[in-house]
């Protein structure tokens, strides 16, 4: 007989605030500031998590930290990120209680309060749950620092701020991740050609300035950072560009790791300094006409920009201060202005990043995109780190933009948490006294209601060439008199000021229209197609969706139609574009279970340990945190139907605590805490079914389900075991030699013993595809100045061979051998007690990487130094002394002649 009872340990201000029967303001700050004091930065509301942003490293994502929060059974231990990600994981495999079902994770909080962050944690957590296809979940980590390179950057507020919304949607298929799929919303292109004081361009410009070469910045045409007006004067001090140049390379084995080419990235290296250049071209007025002309100075700045973009000058200049049209067959020239002239030079390099920036999401999508198995369904988690609200001293189109998303993520929380759950108790009658809580609809109905809300009024006015940003304030003016959401600007200023749930921000509305319409110059797509850098051909030649995604691969056919489309009917605006992509995440999200972590900014000088209390405060107001407690206190928010429940508990016999669930006409009604307490009866029942199957006792037994993963501390037969590295699978070969060091072990038969003949055939036939991929494709990248191979090289050897050459070697002492069923190498060295075996991945842009490394190198002579300092994962044992060929035992075939050189060992085969 099942009891389920009293909630978990851990409650109160020990980590579930859900717990706590009296709650005000002050306690609760007073709580939070405690444990935020004694580096408890994580607390539970119920299943939501608060994060308070420590603003230090502290010691609480290590491996051992990792390992305790494996299991789907998280309450014993304290809240923490790592719990949620257990949660998400588990829930989509179905082990909590309800079907598999996909999840999201639901990340909000204002700019500065460790969403980022949190997301990393996050990713990180889940691949460890997964392991399973390290080279993958090893290119879904590395996509954080290239996204962070080309779409953050230093704000007021935050010095690594991200300026785009991201979606990423891990696929799987039973419990390995199988792909990822990455949905980028709003970049925040107006940062490339201007930054308010105290805040920088994206981070990719001065990673680049501080990496590369002198060499390679002469080949991109790159002078001094100091005279990029894009840039200038925002070039660090010494310390920093120290780090800026490490961050390059972390950028640069990014791209590797993920599998950019080469060419790719020189390219896209080119463009950027070509952004730059763009933007020293300045402009006067021509003295005779007015119209805008290329200032004498800058001359050489635009010839620097067209050789980058690799265009001809004279088209470039064109494009900057003329438009051509046809009207009836007819060309017609329109000179700019220096002001036009000016705005076509800015958006030209607004572009051209977008573009960029776009075609590396649109890339990281091709190449971490699931290999699956159609039979079998796919499970996903989804985790949404999308930029914080924001209320700066000037606010623009971007400001309302991220505040517009903000307020959707708003309500979706509010929906979840308050207006579901409540309908559901009147629904069945519960007697419920109803939790009022911030509802933000007139917000979002101000912002988006069809046709009079704020961005169709804007998108109407867009479509107007004569409107002004002047005629559009005047029409929100009069729209929303009387709107207790809406503040018309005060006094002569171009402003209006919106209500927000989080606070109200006064918009400055200049510049408004000209984004919202986001134009591209004209000529400039034709120009940029025609380019000779093969890479800015193929973004300009590229479709752009509805939802503002670039398609580069899109067919001719269809490309054509949208164009047509593109031609003859109005262009989307930037806002409509945002529009569409937010309903089209709400969706993905409504479709799926959601967690919520919460954010919380303790102070605004990124201060440890410092929390402001009315900061802090505010925070927990806007997030409506005390009604959230008293909900998850009071409320039942596991809410299955009876259908559900049966399904997956029919062999509890089940008595609830009636003071604790209710049972109602279509659903039961439960405290968030019995979930986790109903599967660990299933569990035990299951684990002593077994037990009875196991002494033959006849008795009918529920099918097993899945369970905890032996590592994690509650699994009740597992007696604690001492913290030993778990070897990967699948990433070590595993050899029936691994215990040679081991003299009692049993010694495997070797050769051809069992081997029927077709299957020697194909082992024949594959030896010689290999020996013939070195041959054709690697030989000579590994041969070293004097004709001769690496002695660590010992060809295709076996296992066996590697293992027997190091039985009497020191620690650490390694050999490269080439696999002898694949085109690839293995890495042999002599671990602890033991020869480790790693497979050595070859990727598509001809990089070397030790699978379930995050360290890609350009030839395996750098990949066998790099792990003579930095040790190999999970055993963290670094390489000492190759394992020379010259003297060995013989015979150890083929490369053992190699001291010949390669010659003679290509006539050996
Ligand atoms: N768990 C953490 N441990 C240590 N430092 C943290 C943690 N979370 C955040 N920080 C610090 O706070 C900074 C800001 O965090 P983060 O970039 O995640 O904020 P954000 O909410 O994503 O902001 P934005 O909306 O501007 O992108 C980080 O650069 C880091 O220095």
């Amino acid at each position: 007989m099942v009891s389920l009872g009293e909630r978990p340990p851990a409650a109160g201000f020990g980590g579930d605030l859900a717990a706590l029967a009296e709650l005000d303001e002050a306690t609760l700050l007073g709580g939070l500031r405690e444990r935020f004091v004694r580096q408890q930065v994580y607390t539970d509301v119920g299943d939501i998590l608060i994060a308070m942003n420590p603003f230090q490293p502290l010691p609480l994502y290590g491996r051992e930290v990792s390992k305790q929060y494996l299991c789907h059974e998280t309450s014993a231990l304290p809240p923490h990120i790592f719990a949620v990600a257990s949660r998400a994981y588990h829930a989509m495999l179905g082990h909590r209680g309800s079907g598999p079902r996909s999840q999201c994770i639901v990340i909000s909080g204002e700019s500065g309060a460790g969403k980022t962050e949190s997301t990393k944690l996050l990713l990180q957590h889940i691949m460890n749950l997964c392991k399973g296809n390290s080279q993958l979940e090893q290119q879904i980590l590395q996509v954080n620092p290239l996204l962070e390179a080309f779409g953050n950057a230093q704000t007021v507020v935050n010095d690594n701020s991200s300026r785009f919304g991201k979606y990423i949607q891990l696929r799987f298929q039973k419990n390995t991740v199988q792909g990822a799929k990455l949905s980028e919303y709003l970049l925040e292109k107006s940062r490339v050609v201007q930054q308010d004081a105290g805040e920088r361009n994206f981070h990719i410009f001065y990673y680049m300035f501080a990496g590369l070469s002198a060499e390679e910045k002469e080949m991109y045409g790159l002078l001094d950072p100091s005279v990029y007006r894009y840039i200038s004067g925002r070039f660090g001090t010494q310390d920093i560009a120290q780090r800026w140049k490490h961050k390059y390379k972390e950028v640069c084995n990014a791209l590797d790791m993920v599998g950019f080419q080469e060419q790719e990235q020189v390219d896209m290296q080119a463009i950027l300094a070509g952004v730059l250049s763009l933007g020293n071209v300045t402009f006067e007025p021509e003295e005779s006409s007015g119209s805008a002309k290329v200032s004498e100075a800058s001359w050489g700045w635009l010839k620097a920009a067209a050789g980058q973009f690799g265009v001809q000058d004279d088209e470039l200049l064109k494009c900057l201060i003329c438009t051509m049209s046809v009207t009836r067959g007819e060309q017609i020239l329109r000179f700019h202005t220096q002001q036009q002239a000016e705005d076509a030079r800015d958006s030209i390099a607004k572009v051209a990043y977008g573009r960029v920036f776009g075609w590396i999401v649109c890339k990281i999508n091709e190449l971490l995109a699931e290999n699956v198995d159609t039979e079998v369904e796919l499970g996903e988690i989804g985790i949404l780190d999308i930029f914080g609200f924001e209320n700066f001293a000037v606010n623009r189109f971007e400001q309302f933009c991220i505040n517009l998303a903000n307020e959707q993520l708003q309500h979706f929380f509010n929906h979840h948490i308050f207006q579901l759950e409540q309908a559901a108790y009147k629904e069945e009658d519960l007697p419920w006294e109803t939790i009022t809580f911030n509802n933000n609809e007139p917000t979002l109905d101000l912002l988006l209601a069809k046709p009079l809300g704020l961005l169709s009024l804007l998108d109407e006015q867009s479509a107007f060439p004569q409107a002004t940003d002047k005629t559009f304030v005047d029409k929100l003016n009069s729209s929303f008199k009387g709107n207790s959401q809406f503040q018309p600007g005060r006094g002569h200023v171009l402003a209006f000021s919106i209500i927000h749930y989080a606070g109200k921000v006064q918009y400055t509305a200049e510049g408004f229209l000209e984004k919202n319409r986001d134009t591209l110059p004209a000529n400039v797509r034709g120009l940029f197609t025609d380019s000779v850098t093969p890479l800015l051909s193929v973004l300009f030649k590229a479709t752009i969706s509805r939802t503002g995604t670039l398609m580069p691969h899109v067919k001719a056919k269809v490309r054509a139609e949208a164009d047509n489309k593109f031609n003859s009917t109005r262009k989307q605006t930037a806002g409509a574009q945002f529009r569409h992509s937010l309903m089209v995440l709400m969706e993905r999200m409504y479709s799926a279970n959601p967690h919520f972590v919460r954010c919380i900014k303790p102070n605004s000088q990124k201060e440890p340990g410092v929390v402001d209390s009315q900061m802090v405060l505010q925070q927990l107001r806007y997030n409506g945190l005390l009604e959230t407690i008293r909900i998850r206190r009071d409320g039942f928010s596991w809410r299955p139907s009876f259908e559900e429940f049966a399904e997956r508990y029919a062999i509890l016999l089940f008595k609830p605590d009636v003071s604790l669930t209710k049972e109602r006409k279509s659903r039961l009604f439960f405290k968030y805490w019995h979930q986790e307490q109903l599967v660990k009866c299933v569990e035990q029942l299951e684990r002593a079914a077994v037990i009875i199957q196991k002494e033959r006792i006849s008795f009918p037994v529920p099918k097993p389900r899945k369970r905890c993963p032996q590592s994690c501390p509650h699994y009740s037969d597992n007696p604690p075991q001492p913290p030993v590295p778990r070897p990967r699978s699948k990433l070590t070969e595993s050899t029936p030699f691994d215990n040679f060091l081991d003299p009692s072990a049993p010694r495997p038969v070797l050769g051809t013993v069992g081997q029927t003949r077709d299957e020697a055939k194909m082992k024949e036939l594959k030896r010689g595809a290999t020996l013939r991929w070195f041959k054709e494709t690697q030989a000579q990248k590994v041969m070293q100045d004097d004709g001769a191979f690496p002695s660590w090289l010992h060809g295709m050897i076996s296992r066996r061979e590697a293992e027997n050459l190091l039985i009497d070697k020191p620690l650490g002492c390694f050999l490269v051998r080439i696999s002898q069923s694949r085109p690839g190498y293995t890495l042999t060295y002599r671990g602890e007690n033991r020869c480790r075996h790693y497979l050595i991945d070859m990727q598509p842009n001809a990089r070397y990487v030790i699978l379930g490394e995050d360290q890609a190198h350009a030839s395996l002579t750098e990949l066998v130094q790099y792990h003579q300092t930095v040790g190999i994962q999970p055993f963290m044992e670094k390489l000492t002394v190759p394992c020379g060929q010259v003297g060995e035992a013989q015979p150890y075939p083929l490369l053992v002649l190699l001291g010949l050189g390669y010659r003679c060992w290509a006539l050996a085969i």
